[in-house]
């Protein structure tokens, strides 16, 4: 299969296959005892004998983003803002995702931010909507799209700016062993895009809180 084709998914959707075809928990359980013997150990002895159960709850934790819906952790949104219209912006944002193509983890912050269009959002809803699609597998690119254009979906606000630094696991662990190396990326929308004193601004606020 080429890894070129991908298939359209909207911003907000769960990418992963139906429930139909979801694996059961004692066949997650089992694939996992097939890596651990695989590896070359025992996997009757008895460090490894609860490991199977023990990795499927840790993955049901690195992947609770597929369980949970973006657009409904933005639904809770504020009018009384006095007016308010100027830039939100919240920087250094921590998050844990792991790469789609090793499922290595992917650990970095990310700064969102948008211009409000006379509702805001509560600012803790803008992590959670971070970690929801941290809580996937990913790439950069895509989880900062998806940050992007759900709030600019969701909020219909004059702009969105979303900047994502990380350190991928698949880089500094194996493979090409860059252990300093950071991707940054980022989407801007709306204001963002176009003014460009608007993008300066996001930019200095970033650098300054770093
Ligand atoms: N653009 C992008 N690439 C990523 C991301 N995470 C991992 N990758 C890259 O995905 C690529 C997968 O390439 P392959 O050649 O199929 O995999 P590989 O043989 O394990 O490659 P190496 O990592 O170079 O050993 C690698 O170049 C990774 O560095 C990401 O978030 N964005
Ligand atoms: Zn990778």
């Amino acid at each position: 299969m080429s890894s070129k084709k991908t298939s359209p998914v909207a911003p907000h959707k769960a990418s992963h296959a139906g429930a139909d075809n979801r694996p059961s928990r004692s066949e997650a359980e089992s694939a996992v005892r097939i890596l651990l013997g695989w590896t070359g150990d025992d996997v009757t002895r008895e460090g490894l004998q609860d490991t199977p159960a023990r990795v499927v709850r840790a993955y049901e934790e690195y992947f609770s983003g597929y369980n949970k819906d973006p657009v409904k952790i933005l639904s809770t949104t504020f009018s009384e803002v006095e007016g308010y219209d100027e830039m939100v912006v919240l920087t250094n944002i921590q998050f844990v995702s792991h790469c789609e193509h090793h499922m290595a983890p992917i650990i970095g912050k990310a700064h969102v931010a948008y211009l409000p269009n006379k509702r805001v959002v509560g600012i803790s809803k803008l992590a959670r909507l971070v970690e929801i699609f941290a809580k996937r597998l990913q790439i950069q690119e895509k989880m900062t799209a998806q940050i992007a254009d759900t709030l600019q979906d969701v909020l219909q606000p004059q702009g969105v700016a979303v900047m994502i630094e990380a350190s991928h696991g698949c880089m500094t662990m194996r493979g090409v062993h860059k252990h300093e190396a950071n991707l940054v990326t980022s989407r801007m929308l709306g204001a963002f895009r176009n003014d460009p004193s608007t993008r300066r601004e996001f930019l200095s606020i970033i650098e300054r809180k770093k």
